[in-house]
């Protein structure tokens, strides 16, 4: 059983703690936060072993009437593998505790890339991550993108990608977050990060992003316009999508309009925290004219890269290859509506 420890215990880290419970192969063998909030009560009464990732907040804990595991150099020493959940560039300042301890480590997204060697995506480039020791999980946007571009680069080559992204202002629990009214050019430069970041799995790929903020918590929204380096029927794409297993295409008759109705479909499946780990690509939008291929996707930016990080644990150890972590990570899950 591979001991997996969770550093940084919000939004992502809690997500993958869970998905890391239900696979075969591995168990979490502690959790680590800051201050003693929401979550840290329930990581103690979902049976995490919590751990003080600031030793002089320990007492805050004990204060709370929660019980600490130890410090996070403990959970750290003892695991087989950490995941960096914490905020963006925390990790950056975390890389050296993983260091002094050996213990391979997963960051996400909000990192840097040049902070490791390997950017992730389990459909994309799983061997690329074999056996190294820092591996960064891409954003879910970045994640997003990748998926859609890996089968389209294998069957018809990819000329040129041009995206456009409608990013949610910020998560449903972030209270602080905008735009409140507004609609944002974020970055307002071009390309935004997205571009070069998609590089960072597909090198050679010709790909410019724009980006917008807007005020909405739900999902972030793609439309993409791919040219493909031959002419192919809409018909063809969708047929391709639909034998990915991590690309949901909606069908017309689900009358599903948008991000609302998306999240109400995964509560309704009975989804986790309503989750929905797959791209969520709209099939009537799934268009072709001459080479260039157009389509809309759905992202849950707090979800789809949770499977991403099961499958990162498993290439980092050597436990499975891409083809078996990847139906390992779909089937416990429940990946695929
Ligand atoms: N949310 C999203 O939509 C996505 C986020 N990401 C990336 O994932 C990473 C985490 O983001 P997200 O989960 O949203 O962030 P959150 O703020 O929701 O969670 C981060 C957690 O880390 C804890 N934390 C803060 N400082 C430390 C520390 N020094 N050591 C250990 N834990 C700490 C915080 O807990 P405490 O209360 O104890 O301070 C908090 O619960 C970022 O890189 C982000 O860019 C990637 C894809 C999507
Ligand atoms: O990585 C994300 O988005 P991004 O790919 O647009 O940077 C996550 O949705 C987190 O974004 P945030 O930086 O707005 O919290």
């Amino acid at each position: 059983m591979l001991q997996v420890a969770i550093n940084g215990y919000g939004t992502i880290g809690k997500r993958v703690a869970d998905a890391v419970r239900q696979q075969p192969d591995m168990e979490v063998l502690g959790v680590a936060k800051t201050r003693p909030n929401f979550e840290a009560e329930t990581a103690i009464e979902k049976g995490f072993a919590l751990y003080a990732a600031v030793e002089e907040r320990e007492e805050l804990f004990a204060e709370a009437g929660l019980e600490i595991a130890g410090p996070v150099e403990d959970l750290v020493a003892d695991a087989d593998v950490v995941v960096d959940a914490t905020p963006s560039g925390i990790g950056a300042q975390n890389k050296e505790l993983y260091e002094e301890y050996d213990t391979p480590a997963l960051y996400q997204g909000g990192e840097d890339a040049d902070l490791t060697d390997v950017s992730f995506n389990a459909r994309s480039n799983f061997e690329d991550a074999v056996d190294a020791d820092h591996v960064r999980v891409v954003s879910c946007n970045t994640t997003g993108l990748s998926r859609v571009i890996a089968p389209l680069r294998e069957a018809y080559g990819v000329e040129k990608v041009r995206a456009t992204l409608v990013r949610r202002g910020g998560d449903p629990g972030q209270t602080s977050r905008g735009p409140i009214n507004d609609i944002l050019p974020n970055p307002v430069t071009i390309p935004s990060h997205h571009g070069p970041d998609v590089e960072t799995i597909f090198p050679d790929l010709d790909i410019d992003t724009l980006g917008m903020k807007v005020p909405a918590t739900l999902m972030h929204m793609h439309s993409l316009n791919v040219t493909l380096e031959e002419e192919v029927d809409a018909a063809d794409v969708r047929e391709l999508f639909a034998d990915e297993s991590r690309l949901f295409l909606i069908p017309e008759r689900m009358d599903i309009d948008g991000s609302g109705k998306l999240k109400e479909y995964a509560l309704d499946a009975g989804r986790p925290r309503g989750d929905i780990w797959e791209n969520c690509i709209w099939e009537e939008s799934v268009s072709t004219v001459g080479r260039d291929c157009y389509l809309f996707q759905g992202i849950h930016q707090e979800s789809d890269v949770v499977p991403e990080n099961v499958d990162a644990i498993r290439a980092v150890t050597g436990a499975a290859d891409a083809e078996e972590s990847i139906e390992t990570t779909n089937e416990t899950l429940g990946i695929g509506f």
